[in-house]
């Protein structure tokens, strides 16, 4: 077995991606690889996705997903967007079934380049989100941070997408929080067993929403897709939206927006967003070392 993997530097709305190709051996990205890669400021990611020869019938991949810290996460909008992106120019198939730890996700390029994303049905139990508390509606949990008389952020929605999400509505620009300092507090706080995805929302139109996310795992990044389909449910289920919004990633430069709907017929969330192919190179998934394609100039070590 050869020692390299090919890879893709790719983005979803400048959320930083590295798409592996690991299809044919049995072995998986490291942790280690994943800290070694986000070290080098040419390959510093937000997530890798590890595409893996399917696992199961009617599929076409197995997807595994590392944050930068190594840990893994069950579901990422956009990267699976540039998965789509990457096999689609590989195969000229536009539609594929991809199996991740969170389930069964479906997704199609359409002919503008844009892809959709089934992500599923949003799960609102408090034990399978998973909150440390009981809370029969968590469209609005207890949780606050701030003054305790004059919090800063408090009440967010609480759900699961395959991945654990809180959202804060807020009223001000999401910008003006100083989301790197309660980012980290918020991510790590006991309700969250298994820390959350911190995302600050807030409304600007009947059918608009601006979103800024501290990413469980990766920090504060450009841009979170299943985070805005997070804050596109919370804002139905709230009353503060319909079930078609368009999501404007603030921090995504230039600015961007997703178009997500939480559709009515089977619960299930629908996101419709761009891809972005920067580079390819080869990688050894175990530590990390690589080189580029273009240049073949060996990496940092
Ligand atoms: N960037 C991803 C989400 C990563 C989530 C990850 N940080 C976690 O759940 O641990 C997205 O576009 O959906």
């Amino acid at each position: 077995m050869s020692a390299t993997v090919e890879f893709a530097r790719m983005n979803g709305l400048g959320n930083k991606i590295l798409v592996v190709d690991m299809r044919g051996r049995p072995d998986k990205v490291t942790p280690a690889a994943a800290v070694a890669l986000n070290a080098d400021p040419q390959t510093e990611f937000d997530q890798i996705m590890a595409i893996h020869d399917p696992k199961a019938d009617g599929t076409d991949a197995f997807i595994d997903i590392l944050n930068s810290d190594g840990s893994k996460a069950q579901a990422c909008g956009n990267g699976t967007r540039c998965v789509v992106q990457a096999l689609a120019a590989e195969t000229g198939r536009k539609a594929f079934t991809f199996q991740t730890v969170a389930g069964i996700l479906n997704a199609v390029e359409h002919e503008d380049g844009t892809i959709s994303v089934d992500m599923g049905r949003p799960v609102f139990d408090w034990n399978r989100i998973p909150l440390a508390e009981e809370f029969h509606d968590t469209s609005r949990i207890e949780l606050q941070i701030g003054p305790i008389d004059n919090p800063v952020l408090h009440s967010p929605s609480a759900m699961s997408m395959g991945n654990p999400h809180a959202i804060f509505w807020v009223d001000r620009d999401v910008m003006s929080y100083d989301l790197a300092r309660f980012g980290p507090l918020l991510e790590n706080h006991p309700m969250f067993p298994e820390r959350a995805n911190i995302t600050l929302a807030q409304v600007t139109s009947p059918t608009s929403v601006t979103t800024r996310t501290w990413e469980r795992g990766a920090g504060l990044t450009l841009a979170c897709g299943s985070a805005a389909c997070s804050a596109a449910v919370s804002a139905a289920r709230t009353g503060r939206t319909g079930r078609k919004v368009t999501i404007n990633v603030a921090s995504a430069k230039p600015p961007a927006t997703l178009s997500i709907e939480w559709r009515e017929r089977d619960d299930h969330v629908i996101m419709t967003g761009p891809a972005e192919w920067e580079w390819s190179g080869s990688l050894d998934p175990s530590t990390g070392l690589w080189s580029r394609d273009d240049t073949q100039e060996a990496g940092a070590r």
